[in-house]
């Protein structure tokens, strides 16, 4: 599909949706991209004059349009396309939409029914509204990055899928599909202060409400999910490789022992801490005599919650994820996992383009929104925006 107008896939959950997303670096474009995979009709928003290259690698299924928001012609152009749509994604800090004139009492006076997400680190007020951040200051801030890291190593920032993706990207788009639920039925739109802080304090609600429950209260790295756990661990193969053990029931946690090859009736209480740390050297020196191949051959098929840790080829190339179809080629043979969750009868159907060039559908976006070929004409000659064909047909 060379792009998602309404029309184009009448069959998927959202299309008929128009989303404006303004680019930003990783959090803003993962909503966008969910939406887009399950039909919406996307524009992100890039900025003109363009940098050569586009930072966003989760462009799929969105077209592009180059603005110069700084120009007061650009942001009137955005004012106009917002006039038009139902949902608007802004990944600034905040005070940057209000500088530029585009705050949500102007944009929403314009569009009451207007969707306006703002998904930013520390949200729209508090002391730290307005400063920089990334990711691991998101976690650190939520009060989980405390939680995460082995025993007696400094905490640990699992890449940026915690603030960026689960409590930035993913919660952003729920928080807009409550939302356009909700207008179905008041007709009005509304503004979502999406913090990556509060998305990622909000998903470890687990973390916090299981506190008096014995889970956490020993320190980092010493407790049951979080690497103290002799069988919630991994464990080296005689390859280089790794075996996930998740065998937390005491029923699965029995056949783990029994494939590993020992006796329970010799082995301390499962929940012992003390022995945790001696159990931990048992299972590593026996997982550490057989290969990965083989300890899947003893575990696959078995209820003991032992699994191979697979590295993005082998998960693409792993039976169980071939036969669900779990990952996708593009066109350009590039492999990714299919959009998820699955729904049974309008199921996303992601593009398998490239993603877009910055600028490459400023004058079609244009021309759908209602502007003329002279107001696009002008606001070009005027260097508000940019193609990214060198033979536009202007
Ligand atoms: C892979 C890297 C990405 C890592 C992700 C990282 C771990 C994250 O955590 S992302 C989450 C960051 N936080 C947020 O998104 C929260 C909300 N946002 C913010 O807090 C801020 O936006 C900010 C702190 C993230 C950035 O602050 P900044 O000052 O830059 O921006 P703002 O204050 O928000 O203001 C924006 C200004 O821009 C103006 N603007 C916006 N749109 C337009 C427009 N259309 N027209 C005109 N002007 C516009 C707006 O008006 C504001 O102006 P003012 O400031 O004057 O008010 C990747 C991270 C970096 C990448 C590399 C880099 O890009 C260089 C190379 C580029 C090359 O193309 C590819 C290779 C690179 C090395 C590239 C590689 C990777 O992609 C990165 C490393």
């Amino acid at each position: 599909m060379s792009r998602r107008s309404a029309a184009a896939i009448p069959a998927m959950a959202l299309s008929g949706l128009r989303v404006l997303e303004l680019a930003g670096l990783a959090p803003a474009p993962l909503c966008g991209m969910i939406l887009a995979d399950f039909g919406a009709c996307v524009v992100r928003v890039d900025r003109a004059p363009r940098s050569a290259v586009s930072v966003d690698v989760q462009g799929r299924g969105k077209r592009s349009l180059a603005l110069d928001l700084k120009r007061p012609p650009g942001a009137a152009a955005l004012r106009r396309l917002c006039g038009g749509a139902d949902v608007l994604i802004e990944p600034f800090r905040h005070g940057v939409m209000e500088k530029l004139g585009l705050g949500p009492e102007v944009l929403m006076h314009e569009n009451p029914r207007l969707i306006y997400a703002r998904l930013t680190g520390f949200g729209q007020t508090g002391k730290y509204a307005k400063s920089a951040g990334h990711d691991i200051n998101y976690v650190a801030l939520s009060g989980v990055l405390s939680k995460l890291g082995r025993k007696s190593e400094n905490p640990y920032a699992p890449v940026n899928l915690l603030a960026d993706f689960a409590g930035g990207g993913v919660l952003c788009a729920m928080g807009i599909l409550i939302a356009l639920y909700e207008r179905t039925k008041s007709g009005k739109g509304q503004i979502i202060d999406a913090s990556m802080v509060e998305g990622i304090a909000y998903i470890s609600s687990f973390l916090w409400k299981s506190q008096n429950l014995g889970f956490w209260n020993r320190p980092r790295g010493e407790n049951l999910l979080d690497s103290g756990a002799p069988f919630y661990e991994t464990y080296r193969t005689s390859d280089g490789k790794f075996m996930a053990v998740g065998a937390i029931e005491p029923q699965f946690y029995e056949q783990l022992i029994k494939g590993l090859g020992l006796d329970s009736d010799k082995l301390p209480d499962q929940l012992s801490f003390s022995d945790w740390p001696e159990m931990k050297k048992k299972f590593a020196s026996i997982f550490a005599e057989k290969t990965q191949t083989e300890w899947c051959s003893i575990f696959d098929g078995t209820d003991a919650c032992v699994t191979p840790v697979l590295s993005f080829d082998d998960a693409a190339a792993h039976q169980h994820n071939k036969q669900r179809s779990s990952f996708i080629k593009n066109d350009r043979e590039e492999i990714s996992p299919r959009p998820a969750p699955l729904l049974s009868r309008t199921p996303a159907v992601p593009s398998l383009k490239r993603d877009p060039f910055i600028g490459e559908h400023t004058e079609e976006i244009l021309l759908e929104y209602g502007f003329t070929k002279n107001e696009i004409a002008q606001l070009y000659s005027d260097k508000v925006i940019e193609f990214n064909k060198p033979k536009a047909n202007l």
